[in-house]
């Protein structure tokens, strides 16, 4: 079963840029994106990740036929991550528990699942921490952490590693690994040579359209 299966996908915000995927066929785990800053790499994971309605021909989820009526509820199962991502003003705790409190998940799973996440990121040290005392790459770990917590299907990665220092792409590069089995990734990224590194094909992004930039076989 595909991740995504689309034909003709066409997105507008106004006249002067249109997103238009001719085709996109995701089999594979990851897969990367690069291209001009402006050419619709994000429009299009907004898009994918339902927070954005375009027009299509055909727009397949894990085999279900995306339409207006499932559109909304569709979300529950991919989490975008953007560039930079807003923290709550709240702790670290509550800030990577937030989705989880969102689906009424018992307080008990909250902490465990909290607990185990926050050991992946190396954020045990941080959790009563607020977001204004953390540096920029602690709150890019704690917002990638809030969206791995609840293990959606998909996520979209935009820029992870942006804020991200040496010891941050480790970790980053891990929890991919140990996530490979569960969950899907698309990632935008303007380090082509790191994502060759964990993706499985890569596709670049030019005036909205979609290309198909190489495939590669994983190593390892
Ligand atoms: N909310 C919006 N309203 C109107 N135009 C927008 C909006 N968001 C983005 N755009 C425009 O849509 C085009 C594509 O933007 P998008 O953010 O998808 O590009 P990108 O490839 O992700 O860029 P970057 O690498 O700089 O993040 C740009 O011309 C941008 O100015």
């Amino acid at each position: 079963m595909s991740v995504y299966s689309v034909e003709q996908l066409k997105f507008s915000y106004d006249k002067r840029f249109t997103l238009f995927v001719e085709s996109f066929e995701m089999n594979e785990k990851c897969v990367g994106l690069v291209g001009p800053s402006g050419s619709g790499k994000t429009t299009l994971l907004l898009n994918l990740a339902f927070l954005l309605k375009g027009k299509w021909k055909k727009f397949e989820f894990l085999g279900q036929n995306v339409t207006e009526a499932n559109f909304e509820r569709l979300r529950r199962h991919v989490t975008y991550v953007a560039q930079h991502p807003v923290l709550l003003r709240r702790t670290v705790f509550e800030n990577v528990a937030y989705p989880m409190a969102l689906r009424g998940t018992s307080r008990e799973e909250i902490t465990e699942r909290v607990e185990k996440i926050t050991e992946l990121f190396d954020l045990k040290d941080l959790l009563n921490k607020k977001p204004w005392q953390l540096s920029g790459g602690q709150a890019k770990r704690v917002c990638l952490a809030r969206a791995f917590v609840f293990e959606p299907k998909v996520i979209l990665l935009d820029e992870p590693t942006a804020d991200l220092d040496e010891k941050g792409r480790e970790i980053l590069n891990n929890v991919l690994k140990v996530f490979s089995d569960r969950t899907s990734f698309i990632i935008v990224s303007h380090e082509i040579d790191w994502l060759e590194s964990v993706c499985e094909k890569i596709y670049t992004m030019n005036d909205g359209a979609l290309k198909e930039y190489r495939a590669k076989v994983k190593k390892n």
